[in-house]
């Protein structure tokens, strides 16, 4: 079996686990990304991760999860996307949504915008932007910065609080030693609100945390 086509079979049982339904053809671009993935990690640098089952569970699969907690409708940003993790594959499940992947190094940057010409994605923007430094980014606009693997909580929150309109809310992504993190940073910054959602990815089995933070009302 092809590497695409063992990524494409992972997905449609993860998808299942997960409750998450994609069109047939949002399952192929994304197999069909993971691919390019595979194909371009080693001279770009771009991930560890090398087997079929690890890229479409560990990547794939743990950005979808995500899925169910997004807004439609609103401008969504992946801060520190990397090479499109999660933003990516939320752009694919997601076609119609304004989404923004955005990363202070180039050659990710270069990789997304060569993918996405590949899977002809639209409405997509890929800023190569260190946030927090001059970012070119509009300010109070999307309805939710997502992020994975970027930073500790206080920064991270630091980095999107401009970037998010009155409702937005920032959607962390984390592994399953989350909870110590949060009780700190909620001490830190008691006017916000926190929740978390813990989870087990499909096949695996690797356990997961979602932070979800937001202004508290004033
Ligand atoms: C460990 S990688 C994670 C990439 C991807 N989110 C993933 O989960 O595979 C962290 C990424 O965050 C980016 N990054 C860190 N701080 C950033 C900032 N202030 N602005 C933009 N990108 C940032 C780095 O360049 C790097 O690509």
């Amino acid at each position: 079996m092809s590497f695409e086509s063992e990524v494409k079979s992972y997905l449609e049982k993860g998808l299942k686990e997960l409750e998450i339904s994609l069109l047939p053809e949002q399952v192929e671009k994304t197999a069909a990304f993971l691919s390019l993935l595979q194909e371009f990690s080693k001279p770009l640098g771009l991930t560890a991760l090398k087997d079929s089952q690890e890229i479409a569970v560990k990547h794939a699969l743990d950005s979808l999860s995500v899925i169910p907690y997004l807004p439609e409708e609103v401008p969504l940003l992946d801060l520190g996307t990397g090479a499109g993790l999660p933003g990516m594959i939320i752009k694919i499940a997601r076609p119609e949504q304004e989404v923004w992947l955005v990363d202070a190094r180039k050659k990710p940057i270069s990789f997304l915008t060569y993918a996405a010409g590949v899977l002809g994605l639209k409405n997509l923007k890929i800023v190569q932007a260190t946030v927090g430094k001059k970012d070119p980014l509009p300010r109070h606009y999307f309805g939710c910065v997502v992020s994975r693997a970027v930073s500790e909580l206080p920064l991270l929150w630091e980095l999107a609080k401009p970037l998010l309109d009155k409702d937005g809310f920032l959607l962390a992504m984390k592994g399953p030693k989350a909870r110590e993190e949060v009780k700190a940073f909620s001490k830190k910054f008691p006017a916000t609100q926190v929740s978390i959602k813990e989870f087990r990815l499909p096949i695996t089995g690797d356990r997961r945390t979602l932070v979800f933070i937001k202004e508290s009302p004033s």
